[in-house]
């Protein structure tokens, strides 16, 4: 058994670093990154796959490049073996040479020994949900009703709906768009191309369409981009490419969620067509990602100008009155479970106020009040929110600037002392610092002139204003101060 002495996991991550060199990242990891080394006898080389369309794609696009490869690595290696993981085979009882060889097993997914055991599908479409189960997307239970729905797509939450989602400034075009896609109009923006940061709601105005849509009786696919290029690359193996392309064409509504994760060149190609075939046929195509078509820079050129061409539109940060009401609205919702959640007002606003960057956090945020309050039995009351979401706040907040170290940095940069930024001193040399720090203290802190004038040596509120004025008016014409404010402020905030 020379082989079996000779190869080795050092021999696979040789081979695999070939691959990845010949082939390329994208390609690379589109079909090798879930390959594992099983073992090997008599000049066989056996690797498993997760899937059998993964198999079937290997086998029939790679085998002569991973022989030739092996062969460089060990002469007598002449033929590779694709074994389906957990499918095929029990796996071989494990010689001392080959537990050298395994390489770690990853863990099962949830309902896979079902799936697999025994399993000889029928139906490609069956098989590309097991791919997806496999990437963890949109598990479905072969032996259900939805796993023979081609149609089926990722799950929707029902909590995703139009009623649900909160109307803002910052949301209003796309949400007036996804309307108009959902109300079944005739076609006009298409594809509709929503981009955003995350947890700005993409995915819940999506799957609002999706849901109407779906309820007005039209066909509806509904797929993040890694569940489309799974159930793509199980269609062209199993030799079913044509019927796929039938299938998608007969769909009235594609969305394609985190389009930013739609790699290798063959899927992109396969959108590609299947985005034109539905354009081209009046269907409706929705596609979200974290960025523009134009940032998209992992996608072809074609896909990029093709997803362009339609109607894109950005959803911005939540301004205080959207991140208000959102959570006026997730309030009344809990309400329906927990019919004595109460938070008052001045909890609402304090939340709003301070948690600014997603929707996502507003409801992380709510989500602690309530776990709190169920847990505790305690009332939420604005100390109980501030102790309670003191982490969340302080990640998400812009760095607070204190009057302490605006007095600090000021009286460093004229070379006074804080002692004398709060005496009663009237020296121009004094003076000037002091308003400075006056100023600055109220454009860049939430205090109040008659706090600013407390923490300045007990200062009336007048004085306070008087400063900031001062400084101001001297500012507009003063070229040099102006830009002395600017270095103090970045000073501040860095
Ligand atoms: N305008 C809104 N009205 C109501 N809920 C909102 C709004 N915006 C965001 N949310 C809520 O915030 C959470 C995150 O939203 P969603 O998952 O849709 O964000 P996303 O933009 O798809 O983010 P990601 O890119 O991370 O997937 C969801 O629970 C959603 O319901």
């Amino acid at each position: 058994m020379q082989v079996q002495e000779a190869v080795g996991s050092e021999h696979w991550n040789r081979v695999k670093k070939r691959l990845r060199a010949e082939l390329g990242e994208d390609v690379f990891s589109s079909w090798f990154a879930r390959v594992d080394l099983e073992d090997h006898s008599d000049g066989t080389i056996r690797l498993s796959v997760p899937t059998r369309f993964l198999k079937q794609w290997i086998q029939s696009h790679y085998n002569d490049q991973l022989v030739g490869l092996w062969k460089g690595e060990c002469e007598s290696v002449h033929r590779i073996e694709l074994t389906v993981r957990g499918a095929m085979r029990p796996r071989p009882t494990a010689t001392p040479a080959t537990k050298s060889l395994s390489a770690p097993k990853r863990p099962k997914i949830p309902g896979s020994e079902n799936r697999m055991d025994g399993y000889t599908p029928i139906n490609p479409v069956v098989d590309a949900q097991a791919a997806t189960a496999a990437v963890g997307v949109g598990r479905i239970d072969a032996s259900s009703d939805a796993a023979r729905d081609v149609l089926q797509g990722a799950a929707l939450d029902p909590k995703y709906t139009f009623e649900t989602f909160v109307e803002g400034d910052s949301n209003g075009l796309a949400l007036a768009a996804a309307r108009q896609v959902a109300s079944g109009s005739p076609v006009t923006f298409n594809p509709l191309y929503l981009h955003a940061s995350v947890g700005l709601g993409k995915t819940h105005l999506m799957q609002a369409v999706a849901a109407k849509v779906r309820a007005s009786g039209r066909k509806v696919l509904y797929l993040t981009a890694e569940h489309f290029m799974y159930r793509f690359v199980a269609a062209l193996k199993a030799q079913s490419a044509l019927a796929f392309k039938e299938t998608l064409r007969t769909i009235d509504l594609l969305l394609i969620d985190d389009m930013q994760f739609l790699h290798g060149k063959q899927v992109q190609q396969e959108f590609c067509h299947t985005l034109n075939a539905l354009i081209d046929g009046a269907r409706q195509v929705i596609v979200a990602a974290d960025r523009t078509p134009s940032e998209l820079d992992t996608l072809d050129d074609r896909v990029r100008s093709r997803l362009s061409g339609g109607l894109v539109v950005g959803i911005q940060e939540p301004d205080f009155s959207l991140r208000r009401n959102i959570l006026t609205t997730r309030v009344s919702q809990t309400q329906r479970t927990y019919a004595n959640f109460e938070v008052p007002e001045n909890v609402l606003d304090y939340v709003a106020r301070h948690v600014v960057s997603s929707g996502r956090d507003l409801e992380g945020a709510l989500n602690r009040l309530i776990a709190h309050n169920q847990l505790t039995n305690h009332p939420i009351t604005q100390d109980m929110a501030e102790l309670t979401l003191r982490d969340l706040i302080r990640s998400s907040e812009p760095r607070r600037v204190k009057i302490e170290d605006i007095q600090r940095v000021v009286s460093k940069h004229y070379n006074v002392t804080k002692a004398d930024l709060l005496s009663a001193r009237r020296t121009r040399t004094i003076v000037r610092p002091r308003q400075i720090a006056m100023y600055l203290a109220k454009v860049m802190t939430p205090r109040s002139l008659p706090e600013i004038g407390r923490r300045f040596g007990n200062r009336d509120h007048t004085t306070v204003l008087h400063a900031v004025r001062k400084i101001e008016e001297l500012a507009r014409t003063d070229t040099g101060l102006s830009q002395e404010l600017e270095l103090l402020k970045r000073m501040l905030d860095a």
